[in-house]
């Protein structure tokens, strides 16, 4: 027995980044931790995520990595698609046991089923009740689905990821980060792809120029992307499916990729029971990232919070938990600037203060054209652009570039935004040369 003759000193519902990375070093500091887990060891992110996603774009990468450097190098290059489905099995299907045997070989108890609140202090997992002196949901995200006649004919992201063939015509609805990502996955490996915007924008919390960038070098490479077009039906007919629509009349295809949106796994979990609160966003937490209960903390996606719902912020908040059940810290959560990229082809990536908020502010925003930088020349990048934002004293605080390269550019820029280097830190970095980080360094 625990504390107060819990069973557990904390408990987890859910085993993905929420949970895992901060539940691994508590138990290994002699904490009593136990995970109730329903679904796959690990949870999205590396099971029908960011891990399984980045996999099977490897070779879309390296596909256009090849055709921007033609005629140096010459050949068709074209994707297997059931020989990348099987490499994504060989490199992803091992995740759960590997997650599974670190968190046991620190200690922690790995419970199966899905979990619900009873009490304050309980949780039933089938027809066993388990106690812990803290509980933390961490249950994540599900696909959102159109409520239209035929839904069920549509498929969500962890359907795509695991395509056994890959369909000669897909439709894609929506233009948030899944539709994108994996529309750009499926023109690569040889699909015709139709992306359906119900707006005249796409990912509208990115720049727009280079959202632009991204939707035209997809049409240019045979994408149709019809804007202001509501699905209103989808109809099996024969061999394939139509898609009705309110503008666009009725579109044919073979598969249909419902990518509107995740909703937060919040049903069934007892919260009206116990009085944790919620809304249609997720879990309501103070800066202690506690709920309404003052023992049930929440953690990763299924926060309702400001900061985007990204693996590194799972991480973050699992690993700022772990600190303050330890007894480390009693400090309220202080996040630093949370990066993301959207792994299309260029890449887009951002951190920071946007262009959009430092043109309000009157902040100086500067532009780079990176075909004009001479080591993107070496691989023949012709396209892409940046945006570094500074504050009055030449701060950087923010910045996002649309790229091949965009994610290492901003990945390798985030120390001089969070630590707020001026030109004496600035001028102590030496970078290697020549390489993606000297160079987006010699921007500053
Ligand atoms: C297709 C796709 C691609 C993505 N790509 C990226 C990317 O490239 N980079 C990035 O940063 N983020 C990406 N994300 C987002 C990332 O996956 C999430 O931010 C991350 O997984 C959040 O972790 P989490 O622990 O909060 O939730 P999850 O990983 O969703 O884990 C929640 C877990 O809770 C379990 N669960 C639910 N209810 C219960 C219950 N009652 N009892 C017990 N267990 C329960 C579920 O089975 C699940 O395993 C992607 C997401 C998707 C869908
Ligand atoms: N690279 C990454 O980091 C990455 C990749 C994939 C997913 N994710 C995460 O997964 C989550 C979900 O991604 P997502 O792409 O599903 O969501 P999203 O919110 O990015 O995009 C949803 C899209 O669906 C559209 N939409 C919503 N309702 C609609 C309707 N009724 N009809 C037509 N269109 C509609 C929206 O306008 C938007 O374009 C996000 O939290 C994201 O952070 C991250």
């Amino acid at each position: 027995m625990s504390v107060e003759n819990y069973d557990y000193d904390v408990l987890y519902l859910g085993s993905g980044h929420g949970t895992f990375d901060g539940a691994i070093p508590l138990a290994a500091k002699g904490v009593k931790v136990a995970v109730v887990e329903g679904g796959l060891i690990g949870g999205t992110c590396p099971n029908r995520g960011c891990n399984a996603k980045i996999t099977l774009d490897a070779p879309v990468a390296l596909q256009r990595q090849l055709a921007a450097l033609n005629p140096v190098i010459t050949g068709n290059t074209t994707i297997n698609w059931p020989a990348n489905m099987a490499h994504k099995h060989e490199v992803i299907d091992g995740l759960p046991n590997f997650i599974g045997g670190l968190l046991k070989d620190n200690g922690v108890e790995v419970i199966t089923g899905y979990g619900k609140l009873t009490a304050a202090h309980s949780v039933q997992v089938g027809d066993q009740t388990y106690t812990a002196d803290k509980i933390v949901l961490a249950t994540g995200l599900h696909s959102h689905r159109l409520a239209i006649p035929g839904s069920e004919l549509a498929h969500d992201s962890e359907d795509f990821l695991n395509l056994t063939s890959l369909p000669a015509r897909m439709t894609v609805i929506g233009g948030g980060y899944i539709a994108l990502e994996l529309a750009t996955i499926a023109n690569a490996a040889g699909s015709d792809v139709t992306i359906l915007l119900r707006g005249q924008q796409a990912l509208r919390q990115f720049h727009q120029p280079f959202v632009e960038t991204v939707l035209s070098d997809l049409t240019d490479r045979g994408v149709q992307i019809l804007r202001e077009t509501q699905v209103t039906a989808l109809k099996q007919a024969d061999n394939a499916l139509q898609v009705v629509t309110d503008t666009q009349g009725t579109l044919v295809t073979d598969w249909v990729l419902d990518a509107t949106g995740r909703d937060p796994n919040t049903q069934n979990l007892g919260l009206e029971d116990v009085g944790v609160a919620y809304t249609d966003h997720g879990i309501t937490v103070n800066d202690h990232l506690q709920t309404s209960v003052p023992n049930i903390y929440a953690s990763g996606d299924v926060i309702d919070k400001e900061q985007p719902k990204l693996t590194p912020t799972a991480i973050f908040e699992s690993m700022y938990l772990s600190q303050t059940f330890a007894g480390e810290t009693t400090e309220p959560i202080d996040y630093p600037a949370i990066p993301t990229v959207v792994f299309t082809s260029p890449r887009l990536a951002q951190v920071g203060v946007s262009v959009a908020q430092a043109q309000k502010d009157g902040a100086t925003v500067e532009t780079n054209h990176v075909p004009n930088d001479w080591y993107r020349q070496v691989g023949k990048e012709s396209q892409g652009d940046n945006a570094l934002i500074f504050d009055a004293e030449h701060h950087l605080i923010g910045a996002t570039e649309v790229s091949e390269q965009a994610a290492d550019v901003i990945n390798t820029l985030l120390p001089a935004i969070e630590f707020q280097y001026g030109p004496a830190e600035i001028g102590r970095l030496v970078h290697l040369f020549p390489t993606i980080g000297a160079s987006a360094w010699g921007q500053l």
